[in-house]
């Protein structure tokens, strides 16, 4: 049974891949499985239809026979754990992938999405610049401690994870705010996750949805 995940209907990204269908889209291609979406627009996002599989009235979502779940981060993980491709075998291995998951969403995220939020919401209060600075001043504590770790490597740990898929997901959305550029290794390593076959797929199909919206 293909699973149906949600997604905007029109996408406040444009089309660049940030909203957070990419990564269970993502995850769904790297691990070859097919799938359906149901498109939602910001105002049936609060609607009882959406809100009796998603409380908190966002996307995605992700529903497979009787099984639904909300958080990107817990539906890539129910993927990786279901599907050859995204997580080790090994036990040890594995569990230094979720750590990985776990790092990319509660260490590395935040600050960077509370950035982006910022820029929308805060830009016209008296605190902007400060608070903007003390968001990139956590964005680059983060972005130097990671660059340090990944170094040389071509991912966090050994073969390509669902960590690094959620962590590329993340560091995307910093792509010209000349933060990322300022780690090469980071850049390079964003790179690499954008040149995936099924990165690829994922984007254009995102990419697709936003057109068809954009012409409707
Ligand atoms: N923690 C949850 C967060 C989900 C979430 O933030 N969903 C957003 C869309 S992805 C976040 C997002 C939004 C817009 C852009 N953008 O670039 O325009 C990027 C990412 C949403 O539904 N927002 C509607 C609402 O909260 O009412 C998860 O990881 O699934």
């Amino acid at each position: 049974m293909k699973p149906t995940i949600t997604a905007f209907e029109r996408s406040p990204d444009g089309g660049k891949g940030l909203a957070r269908d990419m990564r269970v889209r993502w995850a769904l291609e790297e691990t070859g499985q097919d799938y359906e979406v149901r498109l939602r627009s910001f105002s049936a996002l609060n609607e009882p239809a959406h809100l009796a599989l998603h409380p908190f009235g966002q996307i995605p979502t992700y529903e497979e026979g009787d099984l639904t779940l909300f958080e990107s981060g817990a539906i890539v993980l129910h993927i990786a754990e279901r599907h050859q491709g995204l997580l080790p075998v090994d036990a040890n291995a594995r569990a230094r992938a979720i750590t990985w998951m776990f790092g990319a969403l509660n260490t590395v995220e935040p600050p960077v999405f509370d950035r982006d939020l910022a820029m929308i919401l805060e830009r016209e209060e008296p605190w902007y610049e400060q608070r903007m600075r003390v968001l990139e001043d956590s964005i680059r504590k983060r972005l130097g401690a990671l660059s340090t770790r990944l170094g040389d490597a071509e991912w966090l740990d050994g073969r390509f994870s669902a960590g690094d898929l959620l962590m590329v997901t993340v560091l995307r959305r910093l792509k010209g705010s000349g933060m990322l550029e300022e780690t090469p290794n980071l850049a390079a390593y964003v790179a690499r996750g954008e040149a995936r076959p099924a990165f690829k797929r994922a984007f254009d199909a995102q990419l697709a949805v936003f057109k068809s919206a954009s012409t409707g």
